[in-house]
């Protein structure tokens, strides 16, 4: 089945996604804000400011006019979470007809606290919506490497005929209607790879970063069953999957986030030094938020929150962790 596609956002991870696309059969429309952006993939065939090393396919094409996505089929969201409003916002005035809209990127929007799929029903009511996440470096998915995904809607239908139409034999999606789950997977696991970078730049070890991975899921799972999640979602592709990748791998740019803020770097410092977006810096504080109005324990999330944000000294932070009292393990 070929179709139009658009993909909205050109960094990492919508370019990938758009070569997937394209590689599989679809034309895939790559909606870029910047001008020069869009016009250095088409002419170059290549977007090394943000994937860098990958030959986009020639069905891949680079637009900055949201009129251009009037005949795709469905569109992908991938600006960075905090953008998506705005950006949805811009689009929807140029599109004559709702369409599925994939939101891809992981995170809770800071100013409202809502989940992405609320951020998207409040700009473009009456549009389906589906969660497209999971455990995917984008570099690999640009590579025909094989990936299992998430794709979560709370119209099982429509969620399994988008699963068709996304997915090819090295882009695998499952389907599922939890859509609530799927994002609490992605938007958690970001911060706890801050945290585990944080204890790998302190050189704790590697029994530590393990606790930290399981500790945090278990901070995952009871937020994610107080916002109505299914654990079968957080135990998934979306959840456990997506926080073993990050967690376990220093190319992921929140635990690289969290190795430099270990070794004594600022939050400020670390974000100046980059162009690529780190959710978990965006997601910590709106998480802890969250948390403490639903009355959910997450120790994990408060020490990241209070390193980032409330100048916390590193071992003060993790001493504090260390200190409280022996507990059952559920
Ligand atoms: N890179 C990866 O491996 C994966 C990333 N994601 C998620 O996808 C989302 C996007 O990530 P990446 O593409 O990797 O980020 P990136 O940092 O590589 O690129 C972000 C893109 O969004 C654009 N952008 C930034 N602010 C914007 C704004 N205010 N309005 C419009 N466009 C704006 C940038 O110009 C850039 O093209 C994030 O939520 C991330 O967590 C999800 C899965 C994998
Ligand atoms: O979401 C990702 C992998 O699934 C990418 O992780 P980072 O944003 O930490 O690089």
């Amino acid at each position: 089945m070929n179709e139009t596609v658009g993909i909205v956002g050109a960094g990492a991870w919508g370019t990938a996604l758009a070569q997937a696309l394209a590689s599989s059969g679809h034309r895939a429309l790559l909606w870029a804000r910047s001008v020069e952006l869009a016009a250095a993939i088409q002419r170059e065939r290549r977007n090394d400011m943000y994937l860098p090393g990958v030959d986009l396919h020639p069905a891949l094409v680079a637009t900055t006019d949201p009129a251009a996505l009037d005949p795709c089929a469905a569109l992908l969201l991938v600006t960075p979470a905090q953008a998506m409003r705005a950006v949805l916002g811009d689009l929807v005035r140029f599109l004559t007809t709702p369409r599925p809209l994939v939101l891809c990127a992981k995170g809770i929007e800071q100013a409202s606290g809502r989940w992405l799929s609320e951020v998207a029903v409040d700009v473009a009511p009456g549009w389906p919506v589906a969660i497209l996440t999971g455990p995917t470096f984008a570099d690999e998915v640009a590579r025909g490497l094989p990936t299992a995904v998430t794709l979560a809607c709370a119209d099982a239908g429509l969620g399994r005929a988008l699963a068709g139409l996304l997915g090819s034999e090295r882009f695998r999606p499952y389907w599922s209607d939890d859509p609530i789950g799927a994002q609490v997977g992605g938007a958690v696991k970001n911060v706890l790879a801050v945290a585990c970078g944080i204890a790998q730049g302190r050189r704790l070890g590697e029994n530590a970063r393990a606790a930290v991975i399981t500790r945090g899921y278990a901070e995952m799972r009871r937020f994610g069953l107080a916002c109505g999640a299914q654990a079968e979602t957080l135990a998934g592709l979306s959840g456990l999957g997506d926080l073993v990748l990050t967690c376990g791998s220093t190319r992921s740019r929140n635990t690289s986030l969290g190795i430099a803020i270990g070794e004594g770097e600022s939050l400020a410092d670390v974000l100046a030094g980059r162009r690529t977006v780190a959710e978990g810096a965006h997601t910590a504080p709106i998480l802890l938020q969250r948390a403490d109005a639903l009355g959910i324990d997450m120790p994990i999330t408060r020490a990241v929150n209070a390193i980032l944000y409330d100048h916390a000294p590193v071992d003060a932070a993790i001493a504090a962790l260390l200190a409280r009292p022996f507990r059952p393990e559920e």
